[in-house]
């Protein structure tokens, strides 16, 4: 569904991230974890051409979209939640979804409906009226997945879902949706601090320490190999 076969990615002069093959197949849930500045959404990034620069190859879907224009990877079916969830402020729940809606409906239609996504979430139908702004941390991350969905991706990316929420919201929104997810056979990647969250929810899991892969491997490995988890994500 999407690999990273990249020889370098950074900022300017500054490389962030050094030889990183990395690969997801379709339906599989990717974590990937890393202390903070460990380059998880450099690498994140480098799939939307949003800042860094990189050199080699990224497929998606069966095409090298390395430095592609973010819109056209985004055609491709790959769709980005930013870190802190990237949600207007200013408009209603339903105004919010209804542009998102509207916008994703030009372009692409399919099995992502509205209606099927609010029969997921139905916290965001009792919130319709609500201002984004007025929105707990758990109610906002639901919002930026519905108006992902709404692209009707066949790939999901999540910066640092988890970030910023309340344990139960971790529970009860971030790992249940990704449940959800992944049994509608969406491919995800999440970038991720929360070990607990990563091992929970992925089929797979990688470790990134000083731009470099260190681990790549299933849930169940990495909880046994204490030596990643204390050398490179201090636990
Ligand atoms: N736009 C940028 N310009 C220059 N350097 C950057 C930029 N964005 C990130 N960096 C640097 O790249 C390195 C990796 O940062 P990155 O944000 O990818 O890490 P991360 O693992 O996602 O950490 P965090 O959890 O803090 O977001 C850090 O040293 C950071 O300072």
């Amino acid at each position: 569904m999407v690999s990273w076969d990249l020889r370098s990615a950074g900022y300017g002069g500054a490389q962030v991230l050094h030889d990183i093959q990395l690969s997801v197949a379709r339906g599989q849930v990717l974590a990937l974890l890393g202390r903070n500045g460990a380059g998880k959404t450099t690498l994140l990034h480098t799939l939307f051409n949003l800042g860094p620069q990189s050199e080699g190859r990224i497929v998606l879907a069966g095409q090298d979209v390395q430095g592609w224009a973010t819109h056209r990877v985004a055609r491709m079916g790959a769709a980005l939640v930013p870190q802190g969830r990237g949600v207007f402020a200013d408009l209603t729940v339903a105004e919010s979804l209804g542009m998102a809606a509207w916008w994703s409906g030009r372009k692409r239609r399919g099995e992502w409906t509205l209606e099927r996504i609010l029969s997921l979430f139905p916290r965001l139908q009792e919130r319709r009226g609500s201002m984004c702004s007025a929105l707990s941390g758990g109610e906002r991350q639901m919002l930026a997945l519905a108006r992902a969905l709404l692209t009707q991706p066949s790939l999901l990316v999540l910066d640092e879902p988890g970030e910023g929420l309340a344990p139960l919201a971790v529970e009860q929104v971030v790992a249940a949706s990704v449940r959800m997810l992944r049994q509608a056979g969406v491919t995800i990647v999440m970038a991720e601090q929360d070990i607990a969250l990563a091992l929970a929810v992925a089929t797979r899991v990688a470790v990134i320490d000083g731009g470099t892969l260190v681990f790549d491997g299933t849930p169940d490995t990495l909880r046994a190999r204490q030596d990643v988890l204390q050398r490179h994500l201090g636990v």
